[in-house]
């Protein structure tokens, strides 16, 4: 509903900036810490709408949260897996990520609970979850074919079972390992390809047991008890690429990112950007922590185009309309492979970034299972953009729209609130016009 208008000039990157905690990270903290037993101390939390909409299911279903806003703590006491009954439903908004922690979560509890959805998730398939709980012993009832909102009623004596996954989804699995913590015999995931791996993480940091090798993900239920603990959440990797994608394109930029979360299955993009010709600085690396993170430093460098291969794209799963643009700004031909088994995101994302990149002149062939982008393709704004409400595509709108002199409109700016609602302001501290 708000247009953002960019500004008449280029831009370039300076100085320092630190991302806010990371989004998927803070989803799965707060459903362990809500579900556990005892206290859950989660530093450097950052609200986002989405984590809003988490933080109050899991209120609802009986945990007590306290945010302390001025130092980014939450504080969560947990249920003990006592979740409390409900006579409303439970609505997850457009939050993917929920969407399947709660069902996996609801799974394991014999109360009757609805879930709806927004606009986006009512129209994306669960056929797959839902398939999978059923198949462990839950009853799940879905008043629209395949798509919330879905009565659920799970059991306390929930069968594991073996899935062999047919498509590269973390969200699928993590639903999965939540529901098989507390089932009556192990659940093994046979992996398609490795996805990011937060839930099996936290899981385990909470008290779960999983084991997990490059094939697969087993979950052992035995006298699991999950107990609650303090964690530190580092800066959402996604939200650096943003800078990190404006710092390589932008020449003359130089920005340094402390503490963003360096968890091995979401850093794709730092892969990506060093086959593309970039040399990013680690500056230093935690590793001691339950995620590890470091700080990252970026000079603008002409890239060079490339081959993503399927394995890659899970690595780069949200950061695929920043991609595009990099690879658009590149020298020669970039192909990303492998498009075909991700789960849809949010929006289409895939055909809305090259429907609104179209505007600004930049060009991609998306075939069935690829993308193929042309490299130093001139951005020549022919029309206003729209973000379709879909956060990542706005905020790389924001990123091509300082690569450019010519003003334009971003409509339905305010999606960027979904993940990162201080980024267009925080992205002022560090531009300087050039
Ligand atoms: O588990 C998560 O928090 C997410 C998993 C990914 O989805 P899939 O791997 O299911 O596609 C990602 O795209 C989404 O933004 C968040
Ligand atoms: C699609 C996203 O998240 P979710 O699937 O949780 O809505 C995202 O963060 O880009």
């Amino acid at each position: 509903m708000f247009d953002y208008n960019t500004q008449a000039s280029k831009f370039k990157f300076q100085g320092e900036i630190v991302v806010p905690g990371d989004k998927s990270i803070g989803h799965t903290a707060i459903a362990l810490g809500a579900l556990a037993n005892g206290v859950t101390q989660i530093s450097n939390f950052s609200y986002s709408d989405d984590l809003t909409v988490t933080a109050k299911v899991f209120e609802k279903l009986g945990a007590k949260i306290h945010t302390e806003m001025s130092t980014d703590d939450m504080i969560i006491k947990g249920v003990n897996h006592q979740l409390k009954s409900l006579d409303e439903p439970l609505n997850v908004d457009n939050v993917g990520a929920l969407e399947s922690l709660l069902l996996g979560i609801l799974a394991t509890n014999t109360n009757e609970y609805v879930i709806q959805g927004g606009k986006y998730l009512s129209k994306r398939s669960i056929q797959r979850l839902v398939k999978l709980l059923k198949e462990m012993g839950v009853k799940i009832q879905q008043l629209t074919d395949n798509v919330l909102p879905v009565k659920i009623q799970g059991s306390d004596n929930l069968k594991g079972i073996t899935y062999q996954q047919d498509i590269s989804s973390a969200q699928i699995k993590s639903g999965l390992v939540l529901a098989g913590i507390y089932a009556k015999s192990p659940t093994v995931i046979i992996r398609k390809l490795p996805t990011r791996d937060h839930t099996e993480i936290l899981a385990n940091y909470f008290g779960a047991n999983i084991v997990t090798t490059p094939e697969t993900i087993t979950v052992n239920p035995e006298k699991t008890e999950l107990t609650g603990q303090s964690l530190t959440i580092p800066g959402d990797f996604s939200s650096a690429a943003l800078y990190i994608a404006g710092a390589l394109l932008s020449k003359g930029s130089q920005i340094r990112l402390p503490k963003v979360g360096l968890n091995s299955t979401r850093i794709g993009l730092l892969k990506v950007a060093k086959q593309m010709g970039a040399n990013i600085i680690l500056e230093s690396h935690s590793i001691n922590s339950v995620e590890p993170f470091g700080d990252l430093v970026i000079k603008s460098q002409q890239l060079h185009g490339t081959k993503i291969t399927a394995q890659q794209v899970p690595f780069i799963i949200d950061e695929i309309p920043l991609v595009a643009l990099m690879a658009s700004q590149a020298e020669g031909q970039t192909v990303i492979e492998g498009i075909h088994d991700v789960h849809l995101q949010l929006s289409d994302r895939i055909r809305n970034m090259r429907v609104e990149l179209a505007k600004l002149g930049i060009i991609m062939q998306v075939n069935d299972d690829s993308i193929v982008i042309e490299g130093e393709q001139k951005i020549k704004v022919k029309d206003n953009v729209d973000s379709h409400n879909d956060h990542r595509i706005a905020m790389m709108l924001c990123i091509a729209s300082i690569l450019t002199e010519t003003p334009f409109k971003i409509k339905n700016i305010e999606s960027i609130d979904i993940s990162y609602p201080s980024f267009l302001s925080d992205m002022k501290k560090v531009l300087v016009a050039r």
